[in-house]
C-alpha cells in the first residue's frame, strides 16, 4: 500500500512533531503507530520527536492525539497542545482566540497570541496535576503524594518525585543540571517496573525561587529538547518540596529554550511559550 500523507512540521523549544491535520486528510486507525515511528526516522523518514494528529472531536473545538516516537501513544503533550493551538487558529478550524483542545486524558483551555494573523505564543490551563501513586501510576503502598521517595537504581540512590499532567512524570532534583545522568539513566527510568506504564525522567535544579534548570528523558523518545507536561511536572515538584511557592510565574530553562509555568492557588497549571512552524510537505508512506 502507497500513501501521500500530508503534513505540519511543529516545533516548541525543540520538541518538534509531525503533524497531520485530520480535518482535511483520513488515516486509518491501524497505521497510526506504524505511520508515527516511520516518520520520525531521520534516515528513512522525515525525523521527529514522533507524530501529532490534529483531530475533529464533539467534546471540545479541536482534539489533539500524540504518538512518540516508537510510536506508543502519550496521552498529552505541553509543546504539542501550544503547536495545535496555533495550527488550529492559523487554519481557520477555529475563529476565536481562546478554545478548548481534547486530548486523551483531558480537556484543556488554550489562548492563542496573535499577531499580524500569526500566533506567537500560547498559553494553555493545563488543569490539574495528579499525585495519588497508583494514578501516576506507581506500584507500591498507594499514597497521597510520591515527594522524594528513595528510588535506588543502578548503584546510586536518587530521590523520586511521582506527578501525572494527564501523563507520568518522575522528577529528580540535581545539583548541577549538567551533571544529571540522562543518558546513563534515562531509559532505565522509564523501562522500570515500578512504572507499570512507563514514565517521562525529569531532572531539574533549582537555580532560584523564580528559575529552574531542567533536562528531560521523554518515554517513547528519550532526550528531547523540551517537554511540556515535564515543565509542568517540574513545578509541582519543586513546590511539593517548598523549594519555590505556589501561584508565582516559574521560569523554566529547557535545552530548547525557556518556558513559563504558574500553579496557581486553584490547583490549575499553566503553561505559556513559544510554537514554531517548520516545513509543510507530503510524506510517502509504503509498506
Ligand atoms: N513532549 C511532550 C510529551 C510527549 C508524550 C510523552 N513522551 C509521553 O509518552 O507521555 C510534552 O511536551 O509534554
Amino acid at each position: 500500500m502507497s500513501l501521500e500523507i500530508p503534513f505540519i512540521k511543529m516545533h516548541g523549544l525543540g520538541n518538534n512533531y509531525i503533524y497531520i491535520d485530520l480535518f482535511r486528510y483520513t488515516l486509518e486507525e491501524k497505521l497510526l503507530s506504524e505511520v508515527a515511528m516511520k516518520v520520525s526516522d531521520p534516515n528513512i523518514g522525515i525525523g521527529s520527536d514522533g507524530m501529532i494528529l490534529i483531530h475533529p472531536t464533539n467534546k471540545a473545538d479541536v482534539g489533539m492525539r500524540i504518538f512518540n516516537k516508537d510510536g506508543s501513544e502519550g496521552k498529552n503533550c505541553g509543546n504539542g497542545l501550544r503547536c495545535t493551538a496555533k495550527y488550529a487558529y492559523e487554519s481557520g478550524i477555529v475563529q476565536k482566540t481562546h478554545f478548548l483542545i481534547e486530548t486523551k486524558s483531558r480537556i484543556v483551555e488554550a489562548e492563542v497570541l496573535v499577531n499580524d494573523g500569526k500566533v506567537d505564543e500560547v498559553t494553555i490551563d493545563m488543569g490539574k496535576p495528579t499525585l495519588r501513586r497508583s494514578l501516576i501510576p506507581m506500584l507500591g503502598l498507594d499514597s497521597e503524594q510520591v515527594v522524594q521517595e528513595p528510588f535506588p537504581i543502578e548503584n546510586n540512590m536518587l530521590y523520586v518525585t511521582g506527578v501525572s499532567m494527564g501523563n507520568p512524570h518522575a522528577v529528580f532534583f540535581v545539583e548541577d543540571i549538567t551533571q544529571a545522568p540522562l543518558y546513563e539513566l534515562g531509559e532505565k527510568i522509564e523501562k522500570d517496573p515500578r512504572f507499570p506504564e512507563r514514565v517521562n525522567v525529569e531532572f531539574i535544579e533549582i537555580m532560584n525561587e523564580k528559575e529552574i534548570n531542567f533536562r528531560v528523558w521523554e518515554r517513547g523518545s528519550g532526550v528531547t529538547q523540551a517537554c511540556g507536561t515535564g515543565a509542568c511536572a517540574a513545578v509541582v515538584a519543586a513546590t511539593l518540596s517548598k523549594y519555590i511557592p505556589k501561584n508565582q510565574q516559574i521560569t523554566i530553562h529547557l535545552q530548547g529554550g525557556d518556558l513559563f509555568i504558574k500553579w496557581d492557588e486553584n490547583g490549575h497549571v499553566w503553561m505559556t511559550g513559544e510554537a514554531k512552524t517548520i516545513a509543510t510537505g507530503s510524506f510517502y508512506y509504503h509498506n
